[in-house]
């Protein structure tokens, strides 16, 4: 019975503490730090999903960079892929000749973030790699690297940590999984 929309209320268990997800960050920030020395990179958020893991990664890295978004969508409100994305809201710098960074919630399918290095690659960038929060590997279509990441993560639906549920609760502060009752409510709606 999903008694109504606090968080209690929707989420059946957590995934990844507060804590856990700083451990990545500051792991993944001491790589990136290493391997962007000098590069001066520019690193580019997902929207809207990368927001908070992005916030938090960049302050854990010690490399002088600028950021710029991109907003490309293929999920709309539903719970699989369409397999369609369309840029939403393009970036506003020039990437050609540069080191760019792709900053990702999570790399589910693979289709948003192969459309996302193509696109940038087109652009002429010296490099293009990707960090994301979460890899849900198993559930690959696409052939794409995600050059670095946090942890892997199985094939459920999470929310959390800028991950959303119908556009909402992406400020949970841990990343979590929807109790099965919450997804039954909404899907075929
Ligand atoms: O690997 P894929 O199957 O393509 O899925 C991953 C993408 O799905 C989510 O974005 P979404 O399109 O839902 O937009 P959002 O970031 O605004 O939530 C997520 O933020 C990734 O960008
Ligand atoms: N919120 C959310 N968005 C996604 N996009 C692709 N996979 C997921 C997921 O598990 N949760």
């Amino acid at each position: 019975m999903v008694k109504g929309d606090k968080i209690n209320d929707i989420i059946d268990h957590k995934l990844f503490s507060e804590d856990d997800i700083h451990e990545m960050c500051v792991r993944l920030g001491k790589q990136l730090t290493e391997d962007y020395a000098g590069k001066r990179p520019l690193v580019v958020g997902a929207l809207k999903g990368a927001i908070y893991f992005l916030t938090d990664l960049t302050r854990q890295m010690d490399v002088a960079h600028q950021l710029d978004f991109l907003d490309v969508s293929s999920y709309g409100d539903g719970f699989e892929s369409t397999g369609k994305i369309k840029v939403v809201t393009d970036m506003s710098a020039d990437v050609k000749d540069r080191d760019v960074l792709i900053v990702e919630d999570i790399v589910d399918t693979g289709l948003t973030l192969k459309f996302m290095k193509d696109l940038i690659k087109k652009r002429g960038a010296k490099s293009v790699k990707c960090c994301a929060m979460l890899n849900k590997e198993a559930c690959r279509e696409v052939d794409v690297d995600v050059d670095y990441y946090g942890s892997k993560v199985g094939n459920e639906f999470v929310v959390g940590f800028g991950l959303d549920f119908l556009n909402m609760y992406r400020n949970i502060p841990y990343v979590g999984v929807l109790k099965p009752e919450v997804i039954q409510k909404y899907v075929n709606k």
